[in-house]
């Protein structure tokens, strides 16, 4: 029997189940992959935005990244809401020693505006996590955190893709246009090449967990063996079906369809 593709999610949650863990989990399963969750903080969050954050314990995160390590191993990872600068040496130490393609979602800023990471926590992520990413998907203001460069135009986001790549040592780059004004145009870097992922942009506000949602398909595509760049492009075409079949649900901005590419538009 083939084996089953599996994958882990290291992140926070979200208890109403838009972004974080949960929405990383429900992409796993329905791209076909088995969702695995190591927790990082508890958040009390909502459609409309954050209301407090509890971080766990390194020592709490490293025994649950251990209890999967030891009995079920992933063919991928995910990592999102890292919000310690502790919890990022001791993870990435731990995935250091693991050989594994590894998709960062370097969680920053929220849809609701709400900060999600530090400065000194922010240049951790530079300096370790990066190097050993395999694709990093930071939407606009995260690539303007993460490499300097004022990210407006594709032009620019190509120049901080390449930054993120050749510069800072991630494999691939993915720098999400979902905050630009008409259009939804990603711009991924993977050996030297660009490749504009593009979709059309729907007007809505219920865009919560897109970012969460489209790094867990290319984790979840990933651990399925598909190559980098395929596993781009199929992450897009989930998240677009995902936005394009709005739930309607919550007093904010709502969560996306996961179950959307089943829906014909
Ligand atoms: N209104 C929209 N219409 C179509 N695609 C969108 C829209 N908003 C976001 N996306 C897409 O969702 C994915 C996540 O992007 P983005 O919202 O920029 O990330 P984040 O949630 O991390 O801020 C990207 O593929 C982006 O192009
Ligand atoms: C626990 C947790 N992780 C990540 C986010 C932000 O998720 P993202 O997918 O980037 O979603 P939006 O920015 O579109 O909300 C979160 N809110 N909580």
């Amino acid at each position: 029997m083939a084996e089953i593709p599996k994958v882990l999610s290291i992140a926070g949650t979200d208890p109403t189940g838009g972004a974080g863990i949960h929405a990383d989990l429900k992409t796993f399963q329905e791209v076909g992959a088995y969702g695995m969750a190591v927790i990082t903080s508890v958040v009390a969050q909502n459609t409309v935005g954050v209301k407090d954050v509890w971080h766990m314990e390194n020592e709490a995160i490293l025994k649950q990244l251990e209890a999967v390590l030891e009995d079920i191993r992933p063919q991928a990872v995910k990592t999102g809401m890292i919000a310690l600068p502790s919890m990022i040496e001791s993870i990435t130490d731990r995935l250091e020693r693991e050989n594994l393609p590894i998709i960062v979602d370097p969680v920053m800023v929220a849809t609701s505006g709400d900060s999600l990471m530090d400065k000194e926590t922010t240049e951790l992520m530079i300096n370790r996590l990066l190097p050993i990413a395999e694709v990093v998907t930071p939407n606009m203001e995260e690539a303007e955190k993460l490499t300097g460069v004022n990210v407006s135009t594709i032009k620019e986001a190509e120049k901080a893709a390449r930054l993120l790549v050749d510069e800072m040592g991630a494999g691939a780059a993915v720098v999400k246009g979902g905050h630009a004004k008409d259009t939804a145009i990603d711009v991924l870097y993977y050996k030297k090449e660009f490749i504009h992922l593009t979709a059309d942009r729907f007007d809505t506000k219920h865009t919560h967990g897109t970012g969460c949602t489209f790094s867990a398909a290319i984790a979840a595509n990933r651990a399925k063996g598909i190559p980098v760049i395929k596993s781009c492009e199929l992450a897009k075409e989930f998240i677009t079906k995902a936005i394009s079949h709005p739930l309607n649900i919550g007093h904010g901005s709502g969560p996306v369809n996961h179950w959307g590419r089943f829906l014909e538009k």
